[in-house]
């Protein structure tokens, strides 16, 4: 405080020393931020053990700070644990802004940065989207690891040119272990001393009480072996004259192959598959909530696809651009249930003044994207499912692109969007053009009714739900149905 006069943003008073480490929430913080800013605004600041905390609930905000300032405002916390001991911090994700960080997401704007990037892959995406209509079909239950494997079949593919496998794929087991372990190491419910303590991570793993080293070991070796696993049998693939083109072999030719090249590459590949397959997963999850939550909303998707398409073939990416209420579908989904509801956080690398507000060097900011997104200031009744709402009418105009903020900020924002939005808009109409999503029923026939509730993590997923999943017609049954 003593580097300026100006008031630090308002915010719920702490304790002495240890300030708001009690008021912080474990579960949905999102909401919880929203009744703070109902008292003191958009942007507020609270301190946990005397590390800045900055909390923006607002979209321009958010964009004015972490968009139009994003040379101050784009490095990533330092998490002791998870990112050093463990060796996330080699991810994209969790790399501090520099080089390395540039570099990775070159690589990845290169590849899959634009629409016209991607059109290579169409074949492989309808493939994928066929194939994971014609599995839940035949396993509606089961749909939640059918949309998995599908977005797994795609990562891997474009990033390895490697065709999983249909059970127990060992690429895909490695990277779910380590999301999962990924998941302990930042669950907000558990302590690591040493993310309070940084000098711990010097004491050595023998030492009584240093589970927590032996814990990073374990899951070390984990995420090394999820990075040089798939990257040695690409490289091996390229050896013997049999590799696919994909992410890694595009850039390994057209690399000098110094080892620090080669490094980089592997783990921009690896932050690929983490940054990119639970995260379509999610939003498709959404997808058939909403199906199951708002038929009305199914019903006009399908009256269009009808109209436009009719019944004898798929939609395809030609389209897209005729299909503007499935288009909405898509801007719904990703407005009504965020993936990443309070955004990744963002570190503020030198002091900055806000609207006669200072924010400390070193603050940790976090973009409350769920409340920009239900914003009713923004968005007319924002609990409600109306795709709609994106479509502008005489007279009234459509409300703002969830993608204002839905993909992150700045230097940091999704390089994964423009793959998100094609994939999941594929598999949006697919099914929507051939699969009826309703409420399930009991065994004493009485419908059942999705919580809609979600549950805590950095990637948002709606509780397990149940649903039922059904082929519209024996005839868009066959147009999925074939080998
Ligand atoms: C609908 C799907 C997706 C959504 C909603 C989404 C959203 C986000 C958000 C909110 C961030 C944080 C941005 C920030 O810090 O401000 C992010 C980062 C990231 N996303 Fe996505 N994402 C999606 C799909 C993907 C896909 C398909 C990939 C890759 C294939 C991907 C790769 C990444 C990576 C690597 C980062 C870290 C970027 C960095 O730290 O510089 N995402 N995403």
């Amino acid at each position: 405080r003593k580097r300026s006069s100006l008031p630090l943003p308002p915010g719920p008073p702490g304790l002495p020393v240890v300030g708001n480490v009690a008021d912080i929430p474990t579960t949905q913080p999102y909401k919880t931020y929203i009744e703070w800013g109902q008292k003191y605004g958009p942007l507020m600041h609270i301190s946990a053990l005397g590390q800045p905390l900055i909390i923006v609930n607002d979209v321009k905000i958010a964009i004015d700070l972490l968009d139009k300032k994003s040379a101050l405002y784009s490095d990533r916390p330092t998490l002791r644990m998870a990112g050093e001991l463990t060796g996330w911090d080699n991810t994209l994700v969790l790399q501090h802004y520099d080089e390395r960080l540039k570099e990775y997401r070159r690589y990845i704007h290169r590849f899959l940065g634009t629409r016209s990037n991607l059109e290579r892959f169409h074949p492989l995406f309808e493939h994928e989207s066929r194939l994971m209509l014609k599995r839940i079909v035949e396993s509606p239950e089961d749909f939640a690891g059918l949309i998995r494997h599908a977005a797994g079949a795609i990562i891997m593919k474009m990033t390895y040119g490697y065709s999983i496998r249909d059970d127990k794929d060992p690429f895909v087991s490695l990277v779910d272990q380590a999301t999962t372990e990924f998941g302990d190491v930042t669950d907000a419910r558990k302590v690591w001393f040493v993310d309070l303590i940084p000098a711990l991570k010097y004491v050595p793993e023998w030492v009584p009480g240093a589970t927590f080293q032996k814990v990073a070991k374990a899951y070390g070796q984990t995420l090394k072996d999820m990075a040089d696993v798939p990257m040695n049998w690409v490289k091996q693939r390229m050896a013997a004259g049999e590799a696919e083109s994909c992410f890694v072999t595009d850039l390994l030719e057209e690399s000098g192959r110094t080892a620090q090249e080669e490094r980089n590459i592997k783990w921009a590949a690896a932050s690929l598959y983490s940054g990119g397959a639970d995260t379509t997963v999610a939003t498709l999850h959404t997808f058939f909530l909403c199906m199951t939550l708002f038929p009305d909303a199914q019903r006009k998707a399908q009256e269009e696809i009808d109209s436009v398409i009719g019944p004898d073939r798929l939609p395809t990416f030609a389209d897209r651009h005729r299909l503007p209420y499935v288009e909405a579908v898509l801007s719904e989904v990703l407005r009504w249930g965020p993936v990443g509801p309070i955004d990744i956080p963002h570190l503020l690398m030198e002091d900055d003044v806000y609207n006669g507000y200072f924010i400390p060097k070193g603050s940790i900011v976090f973009a409350n994207i769920w409340a920009m997104l239900h914003d009713a200031n923004t968005y007319a009744d924002p609990m409600e499912f109306k795709p709609e709402r994106f479509i502008a009418r005489p007279g009234k105009p459509a409300e703002q692109d969830p993608r204002a903020c839905s993909f992150g900020f700045g230097r940091r924002a999704c390089p994964g969007m423009t793959l998100a939005e094609t994939t999941v808009w594929l598999w949006i109409a697919t099914a929507l053009a051939t699969l009826n999503v309703s409420k399930a029923r009991d065994a004493d026939g009485v419908e059942i009714t999705p919580s809609g509730r979600y549950l805590d993590g950095t990637i948002a997923h709606p509780e397990p739900f149940k649903c039922s999943i059904k082929p519209r017609s024996p005839a868009t049954e066959a147009l999925i149905n074939y080998d």
